[in-house]
């Protein structure tokens, strides 16, 4: 059952507190629950999901955020490296957590990925074959029913049709869809990648997203995880609910103990009155890689120089918690092109849009139904320039970069000029190597966090850019744009290192992939937040199970892999106990 106020609860005390009803702590409030006698509270700060239509019409996914009633809407830390800028670093506020706020992508990372995580934390259950075994559990693919041919699109053998979140292809068409397709075969260096999940343990070349949603909407855990259990007793699930603080129980010798969990009302913004809830077993923190640091360093869990100057006591002296923020660079490159076939057109038209909707809200037909992006690629630096470097890459066949195609304006610095039709390759960086911090400023958990992605830092990272914006411009002189592309917009022009150098800093924001500030380690390594089974290093009854703890960043869109970790989390609590 979802409730929206305290005063709901019928009790303090369950088996297991969540908190955070996001893309994680769902997966566990339905895996948790599957027995019938194991209680189960979910505390979310957010609001329902329920009858948003941005949040279920697929289109209209980016207006989730920034800035909206739906959106934690953090701003980051001016960025060095990016000319100093600031910029939205969104986070969903609402049942679903990023799963009802994203973009939909859904891809697994590759083997490597996995298999880094297993062996930096020493534990072989992280590695992609024991993890596949999640995927299958995890996902339901749908194959289009409105007669678009997928056929190539995707390998099924491969994908499971039987899981909780449902994953499908593209069911509309954007005008530049078969000249992306063409030019994987006029251009050796951007193969056809039949299926981009990284399910085939293959990422590279340029294939067809995959997307977390069914029959014109938005799939999210809240839609898929959380639905199919909802109704069943022993689990509660309370929305408005802010969670300001764990409290500890000092046991006499070794860790110590936090099985209780204060919080409040989100919709005052204060921290009074406040509530107390108890696990029995644990408490679970799926509260993101920025809701999971700011709880831990509230509760006296992290750095002393983080904690002591704001006269909270420490408790876990951790000098990791909240730092390690990795997240993916995100870089809008932009072309000109011919006649008025981009949706630019539409999207500039009020009247167009409110016509699609309505089409959309009748039968879930037309764009809305459809992601923003059909086409993506990954790609790796050429040797000699990944030379001069050491490989960041979890493998030899990890993507150092992304590619994502747009046909229309997409630029979150630059506003969509009020003329003209566009086509926008936006380039990503997907094994950064920067590394940033989340860092409460205050004792008062409705400050935000001081959020530092700390992007394009390091010499690695603003040179894959510059490479990857020299890959691009390369795809768009492809025979397949000869009558479609009429040139570059703005600093795009550049053709010296240093010119695309400055169009990175100019335009670069986020693919809003905060991870690892809570980053796992091995259990005897003096590093890392939390042990290999997620529990935080130096307590008992508690665990954090959410993007936070991977050690590095995956190379993908990271919500398919926030499933993964999930479910076998959900099977670490459940062997514990
Ligand atoms: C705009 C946007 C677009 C994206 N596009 C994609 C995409 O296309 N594909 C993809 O794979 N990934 C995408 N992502 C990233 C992906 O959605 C996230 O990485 C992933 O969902 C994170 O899961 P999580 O469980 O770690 O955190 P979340 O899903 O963010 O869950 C955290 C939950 O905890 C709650 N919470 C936080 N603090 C508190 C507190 N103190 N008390 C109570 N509750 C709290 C939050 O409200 C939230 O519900 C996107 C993200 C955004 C924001």
């Amino acid at each position: 059952v979802t409730l929206t106020d305290a005063s709901q609860l019928t009790t303090t005390t369950y088996d297991y507190i969540i908190v955070g009803a996001g893309n994680a702590g769902l997966v566990l409030a339905n895996r948790l629950t599957e027995d019938a006698s194991t209680t189960v509270l979910v505390l979310e700060a957010g609001v329902t999901d329920e009858n948003v239509i941005p949040v279920i019409a697929p289109f209209l996914g980016p207006s989730v955020t920034p800035d909206t009633p739906w959106d934690w809407n953090y701003t980051t830390t001016a960025q060095p490296g990016l000319d100093n800028r600031t910029y939205p670093y969104p986070r969903g506020r609402l049942l679903g957590g990023s799963s009802s706020a994203n973009y939909m992508i859904h891809q697994y990372g590759t083997n490597e990925d996995w298999d880094r995580m297993a062996d930096v934390s020493g534990d072989a259950g992280w590695s992609w074959n024991n993890m596949k075994q999640y995927i299958a559990r995890h996902e339901k693919f749908v194959v289009p029913t409105n007669g678009q041919n997928v056929s190539d699109e995707f390998i099924p053998s491969l994908h499971s049709f039987t899981g909780e979140l449902q994953v499908s292809l593209p069911v509309w068409n954007q005008t530049i869809d078969s000249r992306v397709i063409a030019t994987t075969q006029q251009l050796a260096e951007f193969p056809y990648n039949e299926d981009i999940s990284g399910i085939n343990n293959d990422m590279l070349g340029i294939g067809w997203a995959q997307s977390s949603m069914v029959d014109g909407e938005r799939a999210s855990s809240s839609t898929s995880y959380l639905a199919s259990a909802n109704d069943r007793p022993n689990l509660t699930v309370l929305i408005n609910a802010m969670v300001t603080k764990l409290l500890p129980i000092n046991t006499p010798a070794g860790a110590r103990t936090f099985r209780n969990v204060q919080f409040s009302d989100a919709r005052t913004f204060s921290v009074t009155p406040s509530f107390q809830v108890q696990a029995t077993k644990e408490v679970i923190l799926s509260a993101g890689a920025v809701g999971t640091p700011q709880i831990l360093q509230l509760s006296g869990i992290g750095a002393p120089a983080d904690l002591e100057p704001l006269k909270i006591p420490v408790l876990i002296n951790n000098t990791q918690v909240g730092k390690n923020l990795q997240d993916h660079p995100l870089l809008p490159n932009i072309f000109s092109v011919q006649g008025d076939l981009s949706l630019d057109h539409i999207l500039r038209d009020p009247a167009q849009i409110g016509a699609a909707i309505a089409q959309w809200q009748a039968n879930k037909t037309g764009f809305i139904s459809n992601n923003v992006v059909n086409n993506i690629g990954f790609a790796r630096l050429n040797a000699s320039v990944l030379d001069q470097f050491t490989d960041p890459a979890a493998g030899p066949t990890t993507p150092h970069f992304e590619i994502i195609f747009a046909d229309f304006w997409l630029d979150p610095v630059v506003p969509i000029p009020s003329n003209g039709s566009y086509f926008t390759i936006l380039t990503a960086l997907v094994t950064p190597t920067s590394r940033g911090s989340v860092a409460i400023q205050s004792t008062n958990p409705f400050d935000a966090p001081l959020i530092n992605p700390n992007m394009l830092d390091t010499e690695f990272d603003i040179t894959t850019m510059v490479e990857s914006i020299k890959a691009i411009k390369r795809f768009a002189v492809a025979p397949a744009w000869d009558d479609y592309i009429t040139g570059t917009v703005g600093t795009l022009s550049g053709t010296s290192d240093a010119d695309l150098e400055e169009h990175a800093r100019q335009h670069t924001t986020t693919v809003f992939h905060p991870s690892s500030t809570a980053s796992m380690a091995a259990e005897d390594s003096n590093d890392g937040v939390v042990n290999p089974d997620l529990t935080v290093k130096g307590t008992t009854g508690l665990r954090v199970v959410d993007l936070s703890v991977f050690p590095f960043i995956p190379s993908c869109h990271p919500q398919g892999p926030v499933y993964m970790l999930a479910e076998r989390a959900a099977d670490l609590i459940k062997a514990t106990h």
